[in-house]
């Protein structure tokens, strides 16, 4: 497995191009200059968001839990805490709010709170919201 390291958001801007393309997802650093031809999204998308925070453009395609899966690959590091947008703490923040999203409440805080977990837990909250929507 390749070392992690901890990138500041200039470090990840200068992968930004089809030699060496990294996305930020999650206050994660991806190196997927490998994957772009394989994307099943093509790599124009990827390479749209190469070098920059790609964690809403990825949230709105509504990848699977396979595409999350496969994403761990591909991860090189993380994003230095002082350029750290958090999202993952808002995103618990919201949930917290709304007690018994995750798995109607099995799951504690902590198991959500865990980096390999969170993303499987993205797919439980809109699973358990679509299941509200459609009433079951
Ligand atoms: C490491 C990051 C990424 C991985 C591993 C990944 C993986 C995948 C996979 C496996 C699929 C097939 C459908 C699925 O399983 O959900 C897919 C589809 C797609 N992805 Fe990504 N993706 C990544 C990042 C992105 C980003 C940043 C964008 C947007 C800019 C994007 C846009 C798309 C689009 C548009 C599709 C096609 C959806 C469709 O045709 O229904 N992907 N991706």
């Amino acid at each position: 497995m390749t070392e992690l390291k901890s990138f500041s958001l200039k470090e990840v801007k200068e992968h930004n191009d089809s030699k060496s393309t990294y996305l930020v997802i999650y206050d994660q650093v991806y190196d997927v200059t490998k994957f772009l031809e394989e994307h099943p999204g093509g790599e124009e998308v990827l390479l749209e968001q190469a070098g920059g925070d790609a964690t809403d453009a990825f949230e709105d395609v509504g990848h699977s839990t396979d595409a999350r899966e496969l994403m761990k690959d591909y991860l090189v590091g993380d994003i230095v805490e002082s350029d750290k947008k958090n999202r993952k703490k808002q995103w618990l923040d919201r949930m917290v709010d709304t007690p018994g999203n995750c798995h109607g409440g099995r799951h504690s805080l902590q198991i959500c709170d865990s980096p390999q977990l969170f993303v499987t837990h993205i797919d439980c909250l809109k699973s358990t919201k679509q299941r509200t929507k459609s009433g079951g």
